[in-house]
């Protein structure tokens, strides 16, 4: 993210200091660019070594924006303030990629109003030239052994023409030695022809699976930092597809693609200029069709970008409905749905179809006409080099020369045109690629407030709380929500399915921002937290519990700030802590035994009675001095906690003890435990039948 910061004057520094905000001169404030609201806009802060810094926009003028106060520490300063800060200084980054933090340090003397100055954004042909830079001295040795290896290859001809010329014309006394002396150094030449060229391919190989390398790192940590909406609203498949399938284009077209393409650059123009060199009119003549090609190229181009980025679109559907049902098979065998599933992927696999064959008449066109006027060529330097010969302006050798470069050069155009149009598909698939790339997310991953451990108790408050998905706005799941925790106490929280027992944790963890309203941790907004530093202080232990397709051991230590410093003693403590150690030990391979995808090897949500008291048991031991906040649906659960929240209508309706709550017969709570227990009492019945 961009923003502007301020250098301090001294009447800055000093009203500072009133507020008991220890600063100097060289202190810097920063103000982050309002982007879309002035609530946006107070959730960002900064640090500055000694000092957290919060500033939010009053107004926007048209090209300006002004703050309306800094507050920091809970104090709120006036405009005055700031107003009297020296003004703009730099932009800087507040990107989580220090080096890119520090490159994009811009030092430029500038007004507040430069900051709304929109950056300017390069161009797609750029973005993608920018992704090669960092191999910029691999490709210059492979742009060099390129220029050695066309070299042969466009003086074959020239040679050739010569020994032709040499058989025709010499005299049958050094006939053989001019031949075998001229062979001889023409199989050195090529010898190094090749070995140019290999050197070129591997050079330009590599380079390419770096870029390509490079750019899956970027998209895939672009992808991990964006916040949890964005995944509401961005389909996994498609996710993938970008990754996969979009990347493998991008990547051939600076690969293979590249390479091959300045080849034939490099040898059509070389062909071109000896073509000038052995018969400038006969040149001349046979250049005339080359620009209808070129315009016909570029409309070409246009056609095939825009079709790649329609077929990529349509490939990242079915991508997406291919993950989603395969993911779920469960769900389809259940209802027998798998030919309509079937159908559905056909109809998706038919569009891409659609779009693939528009593309082939294009490039069939495109192809057909550059075949017919490489053939054309070469009827007419046969045409007019035979009206030359007959009239003694060229020879043998020289028309040889010229019909094999005129070859080459047609041989070029198709090479190069192949490369133009790959490089349209790998614009087309790069456009959404920088669109995820370049995406910054709504809420900072790292940045923010860290209370020191003293000043965490884990009081919670939820006031005034209204909310709903960024995916379905118009259905509120809270309005006005007020709940308090104190800190060190067990609140069990109940309602019916879907009254938003789970999104109360999804705010608390901060997985999303409440629309208005505050969560708050012992007073402290969680928004002017550090979101990293806050989640690392909430245990979360789910209903269906997620495990990774690798050992047992590792999804122990994932949780763990670096995993790889976790000893095995550490894994078999935790192991104990939970109960878990013995349940573990019984598998053959132990701790080393891998879990499927989703954990479905491992078998830990069916648990039987046993195991369920040993997990309760081990929770109930952890929960021991934490806040803890439970979302119950068992009696039992809500029994040994010390209050209880019961929602309804999008807020809580009752709140108190266990048996307070159960005594109110007209209560909430005491109908949800009713209607619990006449379900188990059916349960129990029905399995007595
Ligand atoms: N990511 C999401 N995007 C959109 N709607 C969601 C999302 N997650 C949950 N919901 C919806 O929000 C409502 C509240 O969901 P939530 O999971 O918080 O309820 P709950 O009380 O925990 O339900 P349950 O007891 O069934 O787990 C539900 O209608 C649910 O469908």
């Amino acid at each position: 993210m961009y923003g502007t910061m301020l250098r301090m004057t001294r009447f800055t520094v000093r009203k500072l200091q009133q507020c008991n905000i220890a600063c100097c001169r060289s202190d810097t404030l920063y103000h982050l660019p309002n982007r879309t609201s002035r609530t946006q806009w107070k959730r960002q802060v900064c640090k500055n070594g000694s000092f957290d810094v919060l500033v939010s926009p009053v107004c926007k003028g048209r090209n300006m924006s002004w703050l309306s106060c800094l507050r920091t520490r809970g104090l709120f300063l006036p405009k005055r303030v700031w107003t009297h800060s020296r003004h703009t200084v730099a932009l800087y980054s507040t990107s989580t990629d220090s080096k890119q933090t520090a490159k994009s340090v811009v030092n430029q003397e500038s007004k507040v109003k430069t900051s709304e100055t929109p950056l300017r954004v390069p161009s797609e042909d750029v973005k993608l030239l920018q992704l090669a830079y960092p191999q910029r001295w691999r490709l210059t040795a492979a742009v060099g052994f390129l220029v050695i290896s066309s070299s042969v290859t466009m003086s074959a001809p020239f040679f050739l023409g010569k020994v032709i010329d040499t058989i025709y014309t010499s005299p049958p006394e050094d006939f053989t030695s001019s031949l075998t002396s001229l062979c001889i150094m023409l199989t050195g030449v090529f010898l190094c022809g090749g070995a140019a060229n290999a050197a070129r391919v591997y050079l330009m190989q590599i380079s390419g699976q770096q870029i390509v390398r490079k750019l899956r790192e970027s998209l895939f940590s672009s992808i991990l930092m964006q916040e949890v909406g964005f995944f509401d609203k961005t389909r996994t498949g498609e996710l993938i597809n970008r990754l996969s399938a979009d990347t493998t284009i991008v990547g051939h077209c600076l690969t293979d693609n590249l390479s091959g393409g300045l080849r034939s650059l490099a040898q059509a123009g070389a062909g071109v200029g000896m073509m000038l060199y052995v018969s400038p009119s006969l040149a001349g003549f046979v250049l005339m069709v080359v620009p209808p090609i070129a315009c016909l190229a570029v409309i070409f181009g246009k056609f095939l970008r825009s079709i790649s980025r329609r077929t990529q679109d349509a490939l990242a559907e079915a991508t997406q409905l291919a993950e989603e049902r395969i993911s779920n098979i469960r769900t389809v065998r259940a209802f027998g749905k798998e030919l309509t599933e079937v159908q559905k992927y056909s109809e998706k696999v038919d569009h891409i179809f659609e779009l693939a064959k528009k593309e082939a008449v294009l490039s069939a066109g495109f192809y057909g006409v550059t075949g017919l006027s490489g053939n054309i060529i070469i009827l007419s330097v046969l045409y007019k080099g035979g009206l030359l010969m007959a009239s003694e302006a060229m020879t043998i050798g020289q028309l040889s020369s010229f019909l094999m470069y005129a070859f080459w050069v047609g041989i070029s155009i198709a090479g190069f045109s192949s490369f133009y149009s790959e490089l349209m598909k790998g614009l087309g698939a790069g456009t959404r690629l920088w669109e995820l790339m370049d995406r910054k997310p709504e809420f900072p991953l790292n940045e923010g407030l860290v209370l020191k451990p003293e000043q965490l108790k884990g009081e919670l408050d939820f006031c005034n709380v209204c909310f709903a998905y960024p995916t379905r706005k118009d259905s509120p799941i809270f309005q006005d929500l007020n709940l308090s925790v104190p800190a060190g106490s067990v609140m069990a929280v109940v309602g019916s399915s879907g009254s938003g027992k789970s999104t109360l944790v999804s705010l608390l963890l901060r997985l999303y921002d409440p629309d208005s309203g505050v969560v708050t941790v012992d007073g402290w907004d969680i928004r002017d937290l550090n979101p990293y530093w806050l989640r690392s202080h909430i245990g979360t232990v789910s209903q269906e519990p997620v495990l990774f397709s690798c050992s047992i051991a590792e999804n122990i230590a994932y949780g763990a700030a670096d995993p790889s410093r976790v000893t095995v003693e550490d894994i078999y403590r935790a192991a104990q802590i939970a109960n878990a150690h013995d349940f573990i030990q019984e598998f053959p391979k132990g701790y080393d035994t891998v879990v499927g995808e989703k954990g479905d090897k491992f078998v830990c949500f069916a648990l039987d009675a046993e195991n369920e008291f040993l997990v309760q048991e081990a929770l109930e031991r952890l929960m021991h001095g934490r806040t803890v906040l439970i979302i119950a649906h068992r009696l039992s659960t809500i029994q040994s906690a010390d209050a209880v929240a019961v929602l309804d209508q999008h807020r809580v309706m009752e709140i108190g003890s266990h048996a307070k709550l159960l005594a109110n017969g007209q209560g909430l709570f005491r109908k949800l435990m009713e209607k619990q227990a006449f379900l188990q009492a059916k349960q129990k019945q029905a399995l007595f039948k």
